[in-house]
């Protein structure tokens, strides 16, 4: 179980994330919504010790999730991501080695597999060899997505994965999201856009600074928390 107690960011003494409290069981695809600014990206950072918090703890499995930051995937925002950077999809995925192998060291024969059937079950392992910068925003994504699964970690972050790219590539993701979730994993996916694809996510965290609400789909998207939330009423989110 994922445990979150008391998230609270500042920046430079600005309030973006107040006592955030949640605790996820492992077998799920949560989304991660609110509007523009509500502290989303903040709070992943923050889970992941990327940003220091104001306050708060984060335990996975009833131990500070800091001593074991491997058992993290987290795939940033397009926005936040070289894509200039001279390297090819291949490294890109064997990145997520490094905890394996070690840094400096020729890759494990079993590194080498992990790394080429996650690039397979993406669809790029033909593309293998292409620099990042030459890849479609979709296949990038795909790239990005390998390297999560060739971490085989626990948790999976999930920046707006699904900005920039083409709806072949938005069904890998959530087959994938599928087959992860079957298998005892939990998903925190950031989405702006949650429209057709509302039925994929198993339970929602509405923010806006703080939690305003938490858990499936009914009790999250109610006229009063989208209210609160957006400051508008969202008719089709109720729908
Ligand atoms: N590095 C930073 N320095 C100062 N303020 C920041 C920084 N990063 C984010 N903020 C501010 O913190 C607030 C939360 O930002 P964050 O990016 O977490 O929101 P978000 O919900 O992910 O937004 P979006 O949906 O637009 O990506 C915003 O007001 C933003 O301007």
């Amino acid at each position: 179980m994922l445990e979150v107690q008391h998230l609270a960011v500042n920046y430079r003494g600005v309030c973006a994330l107040e006592n955030v409290s949640f605790r996820l069981e492992p077998g799920q695809v949560v989304g991660v919504i609110g509007p523009n600014g509500a502290g989303k990206s903040t709070m992943l950072k923050a889970i992941l010790g990327l940003i220091p918090a104001r306050s708060g703890v984060v335990k996975f499995r009833a131990r500070s999730l800091k001593q074991q930051l491997q058992q993290v995937a987290y795939v940033p925002q397009r926005s936040q991501i070289d894509w200039d950077y001279p390297i090819t999809a291949w490294n890109v995925v064997m990145m997520a080695r490094t905890r394996h192998t070690g840094w400096f060291r020729q890759p494990t024969c079993q590194s080498e597999e992990v790394v080429a059937a996650a690039l397979r079950r993406v669809g790029m392992l033909d593309l293998r060899k292409r620099q990042i910068g030459e890849l479609s925003g979709g296949q990038q994504q795909r790239v990005f997505l390998a390297r999560s699964l060739a971490q085989e970690a626990e948790l999976f972050f999930f920046d707006e994965p699904f900005v920039g790219i083409d709806k072949k590539t938005e069904e890998v993701i959530f087959s994938i999201f599928a087959e992860l979730k079957a298998v005892g994993k939990t998903l925190l996916v950031i989405s702006h856009d949650l429209g057709e694809s509302l039925s994929q996510y198993d339970n929602f965290l509405l923010l806006n600074k703080q939690l305003i609400a938490t858990g499936s789909r009914q009790k999250v998207f109610t006229a009063a928390n989208i209210q609160e939330a957006y400051g508008y009423n969202l008719n089709w989110f109720a729908s």
